[in-house]
C-alpha cells in the first residue's frame, strides 16, 4: 500500500559555523531560511552564533569562539550524538590558525556520519531534507541545470 501520509518535519539539532570570510554568506543564508531553521535546536561557534542570533533573532546556543575551542566543543557534541547536521562554511582561501581543530571537527563529523554542508547550495539540500512533504521555498537546483551551469 502506498503511504500517503505527509511526513512531518522532525526537529533536528543543527550546528552553524562560518569562518570570517564566509560569515556574510552564512548570515544571508540564515536570514533567508530563518522560518525553516526556527523549529530546530541551533548551535554555533561563538562569533558565528552571536552574529546570527543578533541579526536574525533566532535562538542559538553559542559555544566558545572557534579558535578558542568552539570547534572542539562542537566535535564533542557530535561524538555524544547531540548534533544531527553540521553547516560549516569554511574558508577555502585562507589557512586558519586553529586548522587542527577545523580538521578534527570535519573528521569527527565524518566518523559519526553526520551530514555536512559547506556552502549555500549544500546547506539548501540539508535544510530541505528536514522538511519532507512540505511545500518549501528553498532553492534546490535540479542536477541537470546545476551541472550545465557548472560545466559551461
Ligand atoms: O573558527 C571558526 C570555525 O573553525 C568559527 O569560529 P567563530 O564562530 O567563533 O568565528
Amino acid at each position: 500500500m502506498r503511504n500517503t501520509q505527509r511526513t512531518l518535519a522532525i526537529h533536528k539539532h543543527i550546528a552553524l559555523v562560518a569562518h570570517d570570510s564566509c560569515k556574510q554568506s552564512l548570515l544571508e543564508w540564515t536570514q533567508k531560511h530563518a522560518e525553516y531553521l526556527k523549529p530546530h535546536k541551533l548551535y554555533a561557534t561563538g562569533t558565528t552564533g552571536n552574529l546570527l542570533s543578533k541579526e536574525t533573532g533566532l535562538e542559538i546556543k553559542s559555544l566558545l569562539s572557534g579558535p578558542m575551542g568552539g570547534d572542539q566543543q562542537l566535535g564533542a557534541l557530535i561524538a555524544d550524538k547531540k548534533i544531527d547536521m553540521l553547516i560549516f562554511f569554511w574558508d577555502p582561501m585562507n589557512a586558519a590558525p586553529h586548522d587542527p581543530d577545523v580538521k578534527a571537527l570535519m573528521r569527527i563529523a565524518t566518523v559519526w556520519n553526520i551530514p555536512v554542508a559547506i556552502n549555500q547550495t549544500s546547506a539548501n539540500f540539508l535544510l530541505a531534507s528536514t522538511l519532507f512533504g512540505q511545500e518549501v521555498d528553498i532553492e534546490i537546483p535540479d542536477y541537470e541545470t546545476y551541472l550545465r551551469e557548472r560545466l559551461s
